[in-house]
């Protein structure tokens, strides 16, 4: 273990407690306290939920439903984000966005004020818009890229009692579905120089590495996350807009009129990342996106969900990179560029 502070002063702060936010809570808060059961000690950092809607009391039931449809409950403190200015909280040892990727400037407008520049900050947003946003701003900066898969059920149950000696009973019960285990990449932004910062998001890294296993996820730490966040942008790329854009399951890309337009996005999306010195993978483009729609032949996609429930889509973190490095190398992307107009109007 890489441990780096006292475990009782260890506070982890997520922040965004939607789909993601709330799986890796649950998985940690389920590791500390198994490891304080067993061992009477634990390195796992303490969470502090940070969202923007208020609840009941400082703290909440955590229910997670496991792949297995096991429930996992844990009492996790709460507090929303505008509450930041409050000195009673405890200066976090770590920060992890998990809003949206639209979402991280408006958090680190609220953020900003109350950290110094020595706390790591993760970012694990899909696409590539919020990292190099955060990077101009902030040097302790760390990516996750991840496909574990997490959703959220339809609220139950909330508690008006203030949470002074209460009960599971008591609290305000918020639920996540861990939909799929996958595979988590984990990195400094800035890897490879000799900046101070550098090292420090390198050693946070290796750290947070060792949080996630302990939490039961399968994690590598990796010198080259950039390489990871294209690849994962690429299939997002690839998938999303075409399943948001014509409103299907991911499994109907293998039908036509479909197929022919998922070769073309792949098409458009590789001569972007060769352009740029991104390694394409082992088998190649078009069958690691026929390999990832084959595995979630039944789901529907991020981007499909956002559009249904009239939320705003991550569509100018994943397509706006690929359209502005396509620009500076003089590609034209006609079918990405379609569906990003398509999809930046509003959806009904
Ligand atoms: N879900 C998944 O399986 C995966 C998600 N990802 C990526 O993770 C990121 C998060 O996704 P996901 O968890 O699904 O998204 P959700 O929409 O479920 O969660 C986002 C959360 O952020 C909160 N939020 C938004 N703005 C603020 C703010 N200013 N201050 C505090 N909280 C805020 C939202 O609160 P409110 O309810 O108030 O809007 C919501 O709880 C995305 O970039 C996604 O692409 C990556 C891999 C898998
Ligand atoms: C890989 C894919 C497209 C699976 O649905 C995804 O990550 C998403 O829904 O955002």
């Amino acid at each position: 273990m890489h441990t780096m502070t006292d475990p009782e002063d260890n506070w982890l702060w997520i922040i965004g407690p939607g789909a993601i936010g709330r799986l890796l809570a649950a998985s940690l808060m389920a590791a500390r306290q198994r490891e304080l059961r067993e061992q009477g000690a634990s390195a796992l950092p303490r969470v502090l939920l940070l969202g923007r809607q208020a609840m009941a009391g400082q703290a909440v039931m955590l229910d997670m439903t496991t792949p297995e449809s096991l429930i996992v409950s844990s009492r996790i403190n709460h507090s929303t984000i505008d509450t930041l200015q409050d000195s009673s909280f405890r200066k976090p040892s770590a920060i992890w966005l998990t809003t949206k990727a639209h979402g991280v400037p408006a958090v680190w407008q609220q953020l900003a004020p109350h950290i110094t520049p020595e706390t790591p900050v993760t970012c694990w947003q899909n696409g590539l818009s919020a990292q190099p946003w955060l990077a101009e701003r902030h040097a302790n900066l760390l990516c996750a890229s991840t496909t574990e898969g997490a959703w959220l059920p339809a609220e139950t149950g909330a508690s008006t009692t203030p949470d002074n000696g209460s009960t599971a009973d008591d609290l305000q019960h918020l639920g996540v579905q861990h939909a799929g285990r996958g595979h988590t990449w984990l990195g400094a932004w800035q890897s490879g120089g000799d900046g101070d910062h550098d090292s420090q998001s390198n050693q946070a890294a290796l750290m947070q590495g060792d949080w996630l296993k302990a939490a039961g996820f399968a994690c590598e730490q990796t010198p080259d996350i950039q390489t990871r966040l294209w690849h994962k942008l690429a299939i997002n790329a690839a998938i999303n807009p075409l399943v948001a854009r014509y409103r299907i399951r991911n499994g109907q890309l293998r039908d036509r009129p479909f197929a022919p337009m998922v070769r073309q996005a792949v098409e458009e999306i590789s001569a972007v990342l060769d352009s740029e010195g991104i390694p394409a993978p082992e088998e190649g483009w078009q069958a690691l996106v026929e390999q990832v729609i084959r595995a979630t032949a039944n789901n529907r996609a991020s981007m499909l969900q956002d559009v249904l429930a009239g939320r705003p889509t991550e569509v100018e973190a994943i397509l706006g990179p690929l359209r502005s490095t396509a620009a500076r190398h003089g590609l034209a992307l006609p079918l990405l560029d379609d569906l990003y107009r398509q999809l930046s109007t509003p959806q009904r």
